[in-house]
């Protein structure tokens, strides 16, 4: 049996560090923010789409990130159009992914998991999460986004209380110890479940 866990949490909480830590465990990841990145590549199914809506997007045959940022900057409409070019391609990403999977454990990040419902396809769901000072440092230490765009995104998401509310895991990523710990006790709990089945 394959035991599915969603793996979301706010910009900047720690998924992709926290999704790595299932990787050690022996658990096999799919990643939404990577698969975004296959389908803005050169080549990528997302490419002919978003040319037809945003042109200047278009740098070198890619989708380019930077001059997406700088169009949702000045229109607040235009992340909403991105998301229904982008989440029906990500489908396909997911189900090779699915297809190819041999993990007892299959753990499935997703950033927007609880705005998509994606959470209903899921056996359980974790979410990462820190105090919000901690969030932003972090995110405007990678240098990518400035301040602004970085409020602008967070206030597209679901409130990082709700979304630990709605979890049935939540990991605290105010440590790599912890949050390591966390994971291991995450996988211990699934993987007897899945002894008891
Ligand atoms: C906004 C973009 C240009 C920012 O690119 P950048 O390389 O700086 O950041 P990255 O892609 O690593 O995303 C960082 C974080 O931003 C947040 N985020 C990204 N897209 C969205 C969105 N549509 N709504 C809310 N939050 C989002 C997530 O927490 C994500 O983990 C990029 O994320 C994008 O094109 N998003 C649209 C596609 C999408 O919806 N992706 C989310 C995964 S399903
Ligand atoms: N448990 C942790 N302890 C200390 N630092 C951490 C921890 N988890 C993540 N970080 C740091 O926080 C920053 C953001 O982490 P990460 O990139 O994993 O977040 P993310 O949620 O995937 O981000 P985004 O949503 O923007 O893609 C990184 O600099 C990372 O090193």
């Amino acid at each position: 049996m394959t035991f599915k866990l969603g793996l979301t949490g706010s910009i900047g909480m720690g998924k992709s560090t926290t999704a790595q830590m299932f990787r050690d465990e022996g658990c096999e990841v799919w990643d939404a923010d990577a698969a975004v990145h296959r389908v803005y590549a050169a080549g990528g199914s997302a490419v002919g789409p978003m040319r037809a809506a945003f042109p200047q997007a278009i740098v070198d045959g890619a989708v380019d990130r930077g001059a997406l940022k700088t169009i949702i900057a000045a229109d607040p409409t235009a992340l909403k159009t991105i998301e229904t070019i982008v989440h029906p391609l990500l489908k396909q990403d997911r189900a090779d992914f699915l297809a190819n999977a041999t993990a007892d454990i299959l753990v499935y990040d997703i950033p927007l998991l609880f705005e998509t419902g994606g959470n209903a396809g899921m056996d359980a769901v974790a979410c990462v999460s820190v105090d919000a000072q901690t969030q932003e440092a972090r995110v405007l230490a990678r240098g990518t986004m400035t301040a602004e765009q970085f409020q602008m995104i967070r206030e597209k998401q679901m409130p990082d209380a709700e979304k630990r509310a709605r979890a049935d895991y939540v990991i605290v990523t105010d440590t790599l110890e912890h949050a390591r710990a966390q994971v291991q006790n995450i996988v211990s709990t699934i993987r007897a479940g899945l002894r008891n089945a």
